[in-house]
């Protein structure tokens, strides 16, 4: 562990014992390691996405950090606090953040939910009101403070929930798909609000998400997870490598012609009429492959696609033939093999 860890995970398990019927009066009892010996740590500011296929022990791992679940193994520190034991205690220095599920009470205006938690976490009222105010304006909720909660929009709700979640001022915040279901709009309002944050107040931030672009924008480092183990720890343009994923240039001709010759750049990988698509390195420069492009063919339009992120997880742990396995959920999926270690660019690793 280094000194200045602010989160510790030191080979941390979970073990749920699952019963299941199989017949009439029969179960079967069988164990599900969702964590298995996990080890990592985050510095104070770091601000890091982990992500990984459905079931691969993601909230299993924030709910341990919360304090919420207890190890079945190893230790784990949250700004030196045992989460499991002293949970109360943690739970005044973390903020947490379900996109899926909200903090707030559905029937009450925003602002109460805020007073009741002014209340809970015995924030003190000057901080609070100065918090509050700050919040309100960042997050734009000045106009919403006073409608019920179940009558906001998803992005209205999750900014409402962000603001919850740091009314106290904890020094790291779990997000768990904060932008899930949101337009562009409102996912560019949250992602420029959480990095004003980070950069800001030094809020440490452990972010789970499907969408690449989340971890692009935000984060400098990624954990990819897979069966409860940590598979990649490193810069996503890393990522991309390790999994030699693609990009997708999408443009569109003046008039159909035959495929684009991008040489080594990039590869046709469909045409339709004048439009055609063309795969490139998602590690290389979309700019130099337009420029290109652009100097010998008449373009009117183009688009740039981002590698699906379940895919470029796909490519690294199963390999670029086999499509299947992204959904490992428990004990399923291809690729579940052995031992697997983990991936640190530039570690050496053999
Ligand atoms: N309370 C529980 N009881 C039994 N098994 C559980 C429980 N919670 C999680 N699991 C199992 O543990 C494994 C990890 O689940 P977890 O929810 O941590 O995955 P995840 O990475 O968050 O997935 P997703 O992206 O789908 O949210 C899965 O196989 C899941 O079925």
């Amino acid at each position: 562990m280094t000194e200045d860890a602010f989160i510790e995970v030191d080979r941390v398990e979970k073990v749920f014992d699952v019963r299941r019927r199989t017949g009439f009066l029969r179960r079967e009892r069988r164990q599900v390691r969702a964590v298995d010996g996990l080890s990592f740590t985050v510095a104070r500011g770091e601000m890091v996405g982990y992500i990984g296929p459905n079931g691969a022990g993601k909230s299993t791992t924030i709910k341990m950090l919360t304090g919420i679940l207890t190890p079945s193994g190893g230790r784990l520190r949250v700004a030196g606090i045992d989460p499991s034991r002293e949970r109360t205690r943690l739970a005044h220095r973390i903020g947490v953040v379900f996109g899926q599920r909200t903090t707030l009470w559905w029937d009450l205006p925003l602002i109460d939910s805020y007073r009741l938690m002014h209340r809970m976490y015995r924030i003190p009222d000057g901080r609070y009101r100065e918090n509050l105010d700050r919040l309100v304006e960042l997050l734009d909720l000045s106009a919403l403070l006073e409608v019920p909660v179940r009558q906001l929009s998803l992005g209205q709700r999750m900014r409402g929930d962000i603001a919850a979640a740091l009314l106290h001022d904890p020094e790291v915040l779990y997000l768990d798909e904060p932008t899930i279901g949101l337009d562009v709009v409102s996912k560019a309002r949250v992602r420029e609000f959480l990095r004003e944050l980070n950069v800001e107040r030094g809020t440490t931030v452990l972010l789970t998400t499907h969408d690449l672009q989340d971890i692009e924008q935000l984060c400098s480092r990624v954990m990819v997870i897979d069966h409860g183990r940590l598979v990649y720890d490193g810069a996503l343009a890393g990522l991309h490598e390790v999994g030699e994923s693609e990009r997708t240039l999408v443009v569109d001709l003046e008039r159909e012609s035959p495929p684009i010759d991008a040489g080594d750049a990039a590869r046709v990988v469909r045409v339709e009429g004048p439009r055609q698509w063309l795969a490139f390195p998602a590690s290389g420069s979309a700019a130099a492959l337009v420029a290109r492009i652009a100097a010998e063919y008449p373009l009117v339009d183009l688009s740039v696609r981002e590698p699906d992120i379940e895919a470029v997880i796909a490519r690294m742990l199963y390999g670029a033939g086999d499509g299947g396995g992204v959904d490992a959920g428990d004990g399923g999926g291809g690729g579940a093999s052995g031992e697997r270690e983990t991936v640190v660019p530039g570690a050496g690793n053999s």
